[in-house]
């Protein structure tokens, strides 16, 4: 019995397309100013320092830390420190009505329906967690983020690894197999079914289901089994 539903926010609940062409290039342009601006804030400085560590450099200049992130935007490195960091600036896009998260059409009523039956939600993005409560408090259709129970990014762990997956049935406190993880990508699902957890592949359209993939595979939140 699927008690706990745990998603994916980039390709599951929402578009690729909105993350790749609005927040990162949002992030993109305002990154050297807010750097400059914020580098005092012990928030900050912890996050540029995690940054300058990951690259493994011992010292660099506040103008090669900029460099060294907006390479990581450009690649879409998935860098703790760096989702931290866009997260901050992000704020800014939501607060003054820049943009709304999107989300796909059928997503909210979805959530909603699972929510009213009495499942809890949780989301596991490589967004911060600050950035995630954003994005589900700031979408399209509305604020969402009350609907969820909790949140996780990568500081539990890589996405790709099962034991972020146990970490987070642990925080959750309910058996694994009762946990549906949602996500686009089929190596995040490998890792969660390998720690136990239920899963299913999102391929959204124009994506069909890989012909031999062994989670199941629908095209949208209404297809989703949570039985
Ligand atoms: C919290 S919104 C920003 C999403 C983001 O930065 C990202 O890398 C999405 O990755 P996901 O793990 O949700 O596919
Ligand atoms: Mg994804």
């Amino acid at each position: 019995m699927i008690t706990t539903i745990l998603t994916d926010i980039e390709g599951t609940t929402s578009s690729i397309s909105f993350v790749k062409d609005v927040l990162f290039p949002y992030a993109r342009e305002r990154l050297p100013a807010f750097v400059v601006t914020h580098a005092d804030e012990p928030d900050v400085q912890h996050w540029l320092h995690e940054a300058a560590r990951e690259a493994g450099l011992v010292s660099a200049t506040q103008q090669e830390i900029i460099d060294l992130l907006i390479s990581w935007i450009d690649a879409d490195r998935k860098s703790t420190a760096l989702k931290a960091l866009q997260g901050m600036i992000w704020k800014d896009g939501y607060t003054n009505g820049e943009y709304t998260a999107h989300v796909y059409p059928e997503v909210p009523a979805r959530l909603r329906a699972w929510h009213a039956e009495g499942r809890r939600l949780y989301v596991y993005s490589s967004g911060s967690v600050p950035a995630q409560k954003l994005f589900f408090g700031h979408t399209d259709a509305g604020d969402l983020a009350p609907l969820f129970s909790g949140w996780f990014d990568t500081e539990t762990g890589p996405k790709r690894d099962a034991e972020s997956y146990r970490r987070i049935a642990a925080a959750v406190g309910t058996p694994a197999d009762t946990i549906l993880f949602l996500s686009d990508i089929v190596e995040e699902l490998d890792a969660a079914r390998a720690a136990g957890l239920q899963t299913t592949l999102l391929a959204r359209a124009p994506s069909p289901c890989p012909s031999h993939c062994t989670h199941r595979c629908v095209a949208d939140f209404d297809a989703v089994e949570a039985h």
